[in-house]
This record gives C-alpha cells, structure tokens and sequence, in this order.
C-alpha cells in the first residue's frame, strides 16, 4: 500500500465568481443546523447598529433644545445622562450576547466541518492516499477549517459594518438629509478605493500564500530527511536555499505591509476628514447666511462621520481573510466531494462467510488503471488450508491481500468465498470474518488491553487474557509492569516488531476469524521472539483458512499450497515438496536462505 505516486497540491489562490457562489452556498450549509443561533446573533446586531445611530441623537437632542436655549435643569440633565448610560449599557449587553452566540455558532459550524471532513476521510478509499501527501490531508481537516473560522469573524465585522453604515444613513437622513447626501457622494470615491485595494491584494497576498507555504515545504522536507542532511554535509546547502525562499516571503510581506499602510487606514481616514470638512463648510455657510445651525447637530454629524467610515477600511482589511477562506472552502468542497471511496459492496447481496473457502479466478489487477500489477491469478484456498506467498520484492504478493481484503476493486476475473463473488459480501462482514495482520502492525495510544479489544467494550478481560496466551503473547505481557495494562505511546514505538506482531496477532483472534491473512514481519526477529511467532502463528492457523506472504521461507513449508509470482504472476505452484523437486525459482530461493543462514 501507499507505493504510488503522490500528486502534488496546487496552489490555488483565485476563485471565479461563480465558484465563489457555490462555494459560499456550500459553506452555509454546515452553519444550517445552528441558524437560529445565528439569526438571535443578527438580531442583536440589528439592536446594536440602532443604538449606535440614535445615541449621538440622544446627545444632539439635548444640546440643541436644552443647553442652547439654557433651558437645562439638572432634572433634565440627570434624565438625559441615564438614558444615554441605559443605552450604552444595553449596547454593551447585547454585543456581549451577539459575540458569543455568534461565536459559540461560528466553532460549532467549524467542528461540524472539522467532523464531516474526517468521516469522510476515512471512508475514501487507498488509492487517495496513494495520490495525495499526508500532509494535504491532515492541512484540509485542520488549517482549512481554522482558516473557515477566521472566515466568520470577517463576515460578522462585515455584517456589522453594513449594519452601521444602513443605520446611521437612517439616522443621518432623519436629521439633516442635505448632509447625509454629502457623506453619501463620498460612497462611490470609497467604493473605487474598495476596488483598487482588492485588486492589489489579491495578487499580492497570493504571492505571500505562495511564498509561505514554499517555505514551509521546505522546512518539512528538510525535517524528515534529516538524517541524510546532516549523513552528507547538507546542512549550509539547505540553509541558503531556505534563506532565499525566506527573503522571498520577507519581501512579499513588505509589499503587503506597504500596500495596507497606504492604502488602508490612511486613505479612509483622508476620505472621512474631507467628508467631515465638507459638512462643516456646508453648516459654517448657512449659519453664515441663515443663523440657524444648530450645535448639536454638528456633534451627531461628526460622530457619525467616524462609524460610517470606519466599516469600510475594516471590510477592506478583511479582504484578504475572506478570500482565504474562500480558498479554504474550495479545498474543503474538493474533499468532500471526493470520489475515490473506499470499494463499495452490493449491500443487498449480504453475503456472509462461513467455511473460508476462497477461489481466484483469472484475477487482474491495476492501482492506477494503467499498470497491470496482477496477471490472471488463479488459485484455490479449501476451508483451513494454508496457501502461502512468495516471490521477490514487487511482485505482487500484498497487492492480491489489498484485493481481498477491498482496500482496492479488482477490474477483471473473480474472487468467490463459499461461493459468492467478493462484491457481493459486505465490507463489513470482510473485515469482521477475514483477521489481517500486517508487517508493521500498527498500534493505537492507549493500553495493549485496548489495543487487543479494540475498543469493543463487548470482550471482557478474560477473553483479552485468553486471546493473549493462545498466540503466546502472554509470556512477554505478562513481564511488563502493567501487564494487559501497560501503556502504548503512539505507534507502539516502545515495543519490538516482534512484539507489536504478537499484540496483533491476539487482536485478530479475540475475533475468530474465519479466514486468516498474514503478512509476515521482515524486520529482524530475535530467536525467542520468532518460535513465539511461529507457535502462535501454529495456534492461529488451526481449523481456519490462511494466506500467508512469507518471507523466510522455512516458515511455510507445511503449507498446503505455495505459489510463486513474479511480476504479477503465478510463475510456480505446489507444495514445498513438489517446488523443490521442480528446482525451479522456489528452489533457488530457498537454497540461497538455506545458504545464507
Ligand atoms: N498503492 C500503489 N499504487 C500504485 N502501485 C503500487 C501500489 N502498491 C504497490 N504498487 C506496485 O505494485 C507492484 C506490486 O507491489 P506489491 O506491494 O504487491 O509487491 P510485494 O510482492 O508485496 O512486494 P514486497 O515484498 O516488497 O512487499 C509493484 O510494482 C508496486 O510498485
């Protein structure tokens, strides 16, 4: 498995409209199941936009009729300062209220991501992973999703934004609709700015995207080849390369900061402070003329002035954000619509298996569609035989285990177990009645007890133990510490092959398999450990059907059927007897181990 090659992840960092579209559409999606949440969040927002527009009413109202008439009593004044701190306070409470349920909405949207994107990686089949680096995978469920999250807090600054600036129009044109037209002629100068920014910044925060994740490409290649790195002297080689991956990014960084200090505060401050000069030379004129402007008025101009501009420089900071999450989403909606399942059974067929009788007819196979891998494979495994496989490195010996076990689809010819094509058995039923145990069995954070029951609460201690003595597992448990209990860090690095083998081996019997498949470890076996193997392996084989990838040859000598590929093909077959008579690759295999040892 995981032979192929891998294809690389572009860099994708511009979205056409109509994808953007679908792609929102899409996001939405995952936040459906909390849209009341939401919706309460929006509300709130609506509450605080008004009283964002009304409170320098509140204050203008007072200024205008009561301080410049003189006519402020201190009962008045009290009353107008209540109000103002009531609304105030409201306005705090309620941002409170919209932050965190909108918040609390937000993570669960991206959880929701995070466990859709997960069940669907495991449901895609090997052949995905053969073509895609781990590294995508694990960036999609984590990095996308993080990114997605950021993405909903530029949309509600945004929402925000368009709240504000619609509710203190609304405010602007109840008071003085002459002004607020000025600020109005000023939207379409913004709106030109809005534009030209995006432009630039798309181009230069895709260049930065770029620029990043080249050097984080190159910080993990140099992690996992360390050892040759530093084996060959690479180490100032590498250095300089990183430096001018890392000068690249330094300098798209500098156009970006160069771009914003520019472009984003400072011409929106520019554009406001003209707006601001503008309605006061229009009030300053009509008091000339008119005697009639009143002060506060001024003041609610000049407040609304800052939170009718301001929206607009932020909507522009978070550009770069929303498109992020825009990509983000595209990756995330390229991954969930990913077609590469895991092979598919005829669910209604539901065939089960009882004796383990396996027939291979004509079996052809490809990874890729391509490459022909197996060659018209025929054999027969009758109810508790052995059949054992051997044959040089590459030849297909785990590609016909990744066939039977459904990792991959067969294209032509027939796999029957009692009868039944492969197809029509369910995956389900495959994995529960075929017991696989790999070269490198792998094992889960946790204890060996859990990692032999798998986490199925149905099997008792008792049966964990048992499991355990009848592959001879026991004697090695039995010495540690903890015993059953002992801990397995990540992988079950602290055990030996040979030990992590024998802790499979307990797993895939605590299940009784009816069929048993064994890769058998390469990895050098110390003497006492391999007669465990070996004896477990006896125990295990009994009364089950078994086929065995065999790499010392001494181990399958009993089995009823050996064949011998090559290239995809069954070159020779026959009892360990018959091969060695026939003198052929068999023999020649076998005196060479024989020899070697
Ligand atoms: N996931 C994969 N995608 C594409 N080609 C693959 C994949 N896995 C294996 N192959 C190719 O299929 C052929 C058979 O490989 P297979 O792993 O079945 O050999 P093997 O006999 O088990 O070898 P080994 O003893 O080294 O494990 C090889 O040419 C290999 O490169």
């Amino acid at each position: 498995m995981g032979k192929g090659r891998k294809r690389l992840e572009k860099q994708k960092t511009s979205v056409s409209m109509k994808d953007t579209w679908n792609i929102l559409r899409h996001l939405f999606r995952y936040a459906k199941p909390y849209k009341v949440t939401f919706l309460v969040s929006f509300i709130f927002l609506a509450f605080i936009s008004a009283i964002t527009a009304y409170l320098p009413i509140v204050i203008q109202h007072y200024i205008d009729n009561y301080l410049a008439t003189k006519s402020a009593t201190l009962a008045i004044t009290i009353r107008v300062v209540v109000f103002y701190g009531v609304l105030t306070l409201l306005k705090a409470a309620f941002t409170y209220a919209k932050d965190y349920l909108f918040n609390t909405a937000a993570e669960k949207t991206v959880a929701n991501i995070r466990n859709q994107l997960y069940g669907k990686v495991v449901d895609l089949g090997m052949r995905y992973f053969d073509q895609t680096p781990v590294g995508t995978v694990v960036s999609r469920v984590t990095n996308d999703t993080e990114t997605i999250k950021d993405f909903w807090t530029v949309f509600i600054n945004l929402t925000t934004g368009l709240f504000n600036v619609i509710s203190i129009s609304i405010a602007m044109f109840a008071l003085r609709w002459q002004m607020a037209l000025v600020f109005i002629a000023f939207l379409p100068i913004m709106m030109i700015l809005v534009v030209v920014y995006q432009r630039k910044s798309v181009l230069i925060y895709g260049r930065m995207r770029e620029a990043l994740s080249r050097l984080n490409a190159k910080l993990n290649e140099s992690i996992s080849g360390m050892g040759i790195i530093q084996k060959y002297h690479q180490e100032k080689r590498l250095a300089e390369e990183f430096d001018v991956t890392n000068q690249t990014y330094v300098q798209a960084r500098r156009a970006m900061y160069s771009m914003n200090a520019l472009l984003l505060m400072p011409a929106i401050n520019l554009i406001e402070s003209f707006a601001l000069v503008a309605v006061l030379l229009i009030f300053g004129y009509q008091d000339f003329v008119t005697h009639t402007v009143d002060v506060g008025i001024i003041y609610a101009f000049t407040s609304y002035s800052r939170s009718f501009f301001q929206p607009i420089g932020q909507m522009m900071n978070g550009l770069s954000t929303l498109q992020d999450g825009i990509v983000a989403g595209k990756r995330i909606q390229e991954l969930v619509n990913e077609q590469e399942l895991a092979p598919r059974s005829n669910e209604k067929a539901g065939s089960q298996i009882t004796e383990g009788h396996i027939e291979v007819k004509n079996l052809n196979f490809s990874y890729d569609g391509e490459h022909q891998v197996l060659r018209d494979i025929n054999f027969e495994a009758k109810p508790g035989q052995t059949i054992a496989l051997v044959g040089q490195t590459g030849s297909g010996k785990s590609s016909i285990i990744n066939v039977l076990m459904r990792f991959y689809d067969y294209q032509k010819g027939e796999i029957l177990i009692d009868g039944h094509s492969l197809k029509d058995i369910p995956v389900e039923e495959i994995r529960k009645k075929m017991g696989l145990v790999l070269q490198d069995s792998f094992l889960f954070y946790g204890n060996i007890a859990d990692n032999i029951r798998m986490y199925n609460h149905e099997y008792s201690d008792a049966d964990i133990r048992a499991a355990g003595e009848f592959v001879y597992a026991d004697t090695f448990i039995s010495q540690l510490d903890k015993g059953y209990q002992a801990k397995v860090i990540e992988r079950g690095d602290s055990f030996s092959a040979g030990e992590r083998q024998l802790i499979s081996f307990a797993r895939t019997i605590l299940r009784s398999p009816s069929i048993l498949i064994l890769d058998e470890a390469t990895a050098n076996i110390d003497t006492e450990t391999e007669e465990k193997i070996q004896n477990g392996l006896v125990n295990m084989r009994k009364n089950r059907t078994s086929l065995i990838i065999a790499h010392r040859l001494s181990t399958i000598k009993d089995a009823d059927l050996i064949l011998v590929l090559r290239n995809g093909e069954i070159i020779e077959q026959g009892t360990h007897e018959d091969l060695i008579a026939e003198q052929g690759t068999y023999f020649d295999m076998y005196q060479l181990q024989t020899y070697q040892k």
